[in-house]
């Protein structure tokens, strides 16, 4: 019952052509946001929609389909939750601090140099990062990783790419 809700769903915002694009994607994400006080965001950008999107087109369509979106929407879920978890001061920010945690609980293994990075790349002034950006460093994260490790064929955690290989994971995503 809960997948067919959730295809109807998918339905209505992919529209005929059956496939997400950045501008559905990003109205089903500022209609769902503006539901929870608690994730403080200024709205997903359209152009954080293009790179969610580049970042989870595993089939390559330029759009996202539905399992595409199926396995975008549960990861959202999981980590809106760890994003109210750890916003501890309830600001509907995550502090860097927050942030450390946030990413650890989510399973991501990263080092101090990866988590100033993050805060450089997602933070605000104020060193605080709203629930957008938050999301945006997550799929981003997710999706990384995922490209190595289907790169490391033998699990080595070394792989070799040619600069046209590299270009290819850099530029589309
Ligand atoms: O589905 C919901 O509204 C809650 S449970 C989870 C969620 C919260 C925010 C977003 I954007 C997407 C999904
Ligand atoms: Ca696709």
């Amino acid at each position: 019952e809960e997948e067919k809700q959730f295809r109807n769903i998918f339905r209505q915002i992919a529209g005929d052509d059956m496939e997400i694009n950045a501008e559905e994607l990003r109205n089903v994400l500022n209609n769902v946001v503006k539901k929870h006080k608690d994730l403080k965001t200024e709205g997903f950008e359209l152009e954080s929609c293009r790179s969610m999107i580049a970042l989870m087109d595993t089939d390559g369509s330029g759009k996202i389909n539905f399992d595409e979106f199926r396995h975008l929407w549960d990861k959202i879920k999981s980590w809106q939750k760890i994003f109210k978890h750890y916003d501890t001061d309830h600001s509907g920010t995550i502090n860097s601090y927050e942030m450390r945690n946030a990413v650890n609980d989510a399973g991501f293994r990263l080092n101090n140099q990866l988590y100033d990075i993050i805060t450089m790349r997602y933070a605000d002034k104020n060193m605080n990062i709203d629930f957008d950006s938050f999301i945006c460093c997550f799929v981003r994260l997710d999706a990384m990783f995922r490209a190595f490790h289907a790169f490391d064929k033998d699990g080595d955690g070394i792989i070799k790419l040619n600069v046209l290989e590299w270009l290819q994971l850099t530029m589309y995503a």
